[in-house]
């Protein structure tokens, strides 16, 4: 409509000049400036600053294909709070810590919804999302049980055991995998299978998961997060959802949340012929059945064989897998380009264990080093770079810029965690400015936020940093990592796919030899 008024201005020509005429000119003029500026700059004074739009499209054009990376080069020209009209989505990007506090801290509560997903809630049992919930009792009731029942500190100790037998099997696979001196080996692959077994054990609580059911977990996770963080036209033009029927979409979730619910009947089958089993072997699911028993708990909507339940469960393992995966290979990626700081781990963590068979968690308290590794891979490589969309719940300000509710909100912790007004020399991976200082991932500097902040903060935080930590820990124990003879660091790029979660575009292949302290 408004493409339309401003080609019609030449039009105008046609008029008679007279007073009358005159004043109508005027007033069309003062007319095209506003729709020009709408066009070019797209927003009133009390909005934050925008690019230019395209008719109906807006500034979807911009996102290109890695958005972290185009929303942050578009933040240096437009400002740490900028606002984007995605399709028919008004969306705010994110790009300081200032920015981040304001909206993750001080108006937390305004900004703790979800926007809805078509495509999660066409993959999760009975429409219900649990990461991708909007804010209300639903959400509050299933965070609650995550974060009390599931997810605790006390509940990740627990799961110890099944941890440390994880990556036992994860050490013995690469053993056999590397077996001949020199041998190459792709650690993406096994390291996304080590993480998805651990997160479906700690999950689903099967002792032994066969082989094959984990590779259909494994499959079905990347499927649905390649679906969820892939380009969706409905995701901005929340209207045309229809069109699903005719692309193929609905019937490609109707694929992935039958092969899901496949997967729940057999694991719940399973968990109910499994009741008295030890606190150890429990996962999430005979937890959460335990609860659905219990007088007190059962009205949360946790009926044994619920929607509720298995939501919970499938939420856990996808949020967990592609994330945790994510971490461990962006570590070791670094240290094989980082020689001296591959040294100075191996060193911490051999001198710490001192030849005993594996490195155990109580070990790990006394590297710092490593956790430095691990921090300053999730400052580089957030496994989630833009975290996951909020949504304003009601209208509100911030920094007088007037920002309307059902604002879709990105925050792009990539580029933040990469500002050299916070970070010296940001691009360099240099662990040691973790060592001297306090600054760490748990929501409250906001300079650094891989889990996000404020209410909705990632409930998984204990289990990955365990899991991180005794993975990495023995990875670097038993074995020496180096780039295959044709790589040199200078030409190592594994690319990137688009996604909620960062997914590399080929596989990290380094040769792997058994440490010499081991021979
Ligand atoms: C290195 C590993 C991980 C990273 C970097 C990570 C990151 C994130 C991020 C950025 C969010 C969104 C936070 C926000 O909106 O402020 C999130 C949410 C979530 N994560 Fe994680 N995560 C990791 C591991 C896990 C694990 C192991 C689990 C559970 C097994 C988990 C479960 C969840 C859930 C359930 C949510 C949704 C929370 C809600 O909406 O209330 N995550 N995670």
């Amino acid at each position: 409509m408004a493409f339309s008024l401003v080609f019609d201005l030449p039009l105008l020509g046609v008029l008679p000049v007279q007073p009358a005429s005159i004043a109508v000119l005027f007033f069309f003029i003062l007319l095209s400036t506003v729709l020009l500026r709408r066009l070019s700059g797209g927003s009133s004074s009390s909005s934050p600053p925008s690019p230019p739009r395209i008719p109906i499209i807006g500034n979807l054009h911009q996102l290109g294909s890695l958005p972290h990376h185009s929303l942050a080069a578009l933040s240096r020209e437009y400002g740490p709070l900028m606002l984007l009209q995605l399709g028919r989505v008004p969306t705010l990007v994110i790009s300081s810590k200032e920015m981040a506090e304001e909206v993750l801290k001080a108006q937390d509560l305004v900004f703790a919804s979800r926007p809805h997903s078509k495509v999660v809630a066409g993959i999760v049992p009975g429409g219900r999302p649990f990461a991708f919930a909007p804010y209300g009792e639903q959400w509050r009731q299933t965070r609650r049980i995550a974060v009390v029942h599931l997810l605790s500190s006390h509940r990740v100790q627990e799961l110890r055991p099944a941890r440390e037998a994880e990556v036992a099997r994860l050490v013995r696979n690469i053993s056999e995998l590397s077996s001949c001196p020199g041998s190459v080996v792709d650690v993406s692959r096994t390291l996304s299978s080590f993480t998805c077994s651990f997160i479906c054990r700690a999950a689903l609580g099967l002792s032994g998961m066969e082989e094959g059911a984990t590779r259909e977990i494994t499959e079905l996770v990347a499927q649905s997060s390649a679906v969820v963080g892939g380009f969706q036209v409905e995701t901005f033009f929340p209207g045309l959802a229809w069109l699903g029927k005719f692309t193929g979409m609905d019937a490609r979730l109707a694929g992935l949340a039958g092969r899901w619910r496949a997967v729940h009947d057999r694991v719940l089958e399973e968990a109910a012929s499994r009741r008295d089993c030890r606190v150890e072997e429990r996962g999430f699911l005979d937890v959460l059945l335990a609860l659905g028993m219990d007088d007190d708990t059962a009205p949360t909507g946790l009926a044994p064989n619920s929607d509720g339940i298995k939501t919970i469960v499938q939420t856990m393992i996808t949020a967990g897998t592609d994330t945790t995966y994510s971490t461990l290979e962006g570590a070791l990626e670094e240290l094989v380009k980082n020689p001296a700081a591959m040294n100075r781990a191996q060193e911490e963590v051999r001198a710490a264990v001192q030849g005993r068979p594996m490195v155990a968690e109580d070990d790990v308290s006394r590297m710092s080093y490593l956790k430095a590794v691990i921090k300053e891979t999730l400052r580089l490589h957030p496994p989630a770079p833009l975290l996951l969309p909020r949504e304003s719940m009601k209208a509100t300000q911030i920094q007088g810029y007037e920002i309307p509710a059902k604002t879709r909100v990105i925050i792009n912790a990539w580029a933040i965690a990469r500002n050299p007004d916070y970070w010296p020399s940001p691009e360099q991976f240099r662990p040691e400015r973790f060592l001297q200082s306090c600054i760490d991932f748990r929501g409250s500097d906001f300079q650094f936020i891989p889990f996000g902040a404020g209410r909705r903060i990632c409930p998984g935080i204990n289990l990955a940093k365990a899991t991180v930590e005794l993975a990495l820990a023995n990875l670097l124990y038993h074995f020496d990592w180096s780039l295959p003879e044709a790589m040199s660091v200078a030409n190592l790029d594994l690319g990137e796919e688009r996604g909620l979660t960062t997914r590399k575009k080929q596989s990290l292949l380094l040769v792997v030899n058994p440490c010499s302290c081991q021979r």
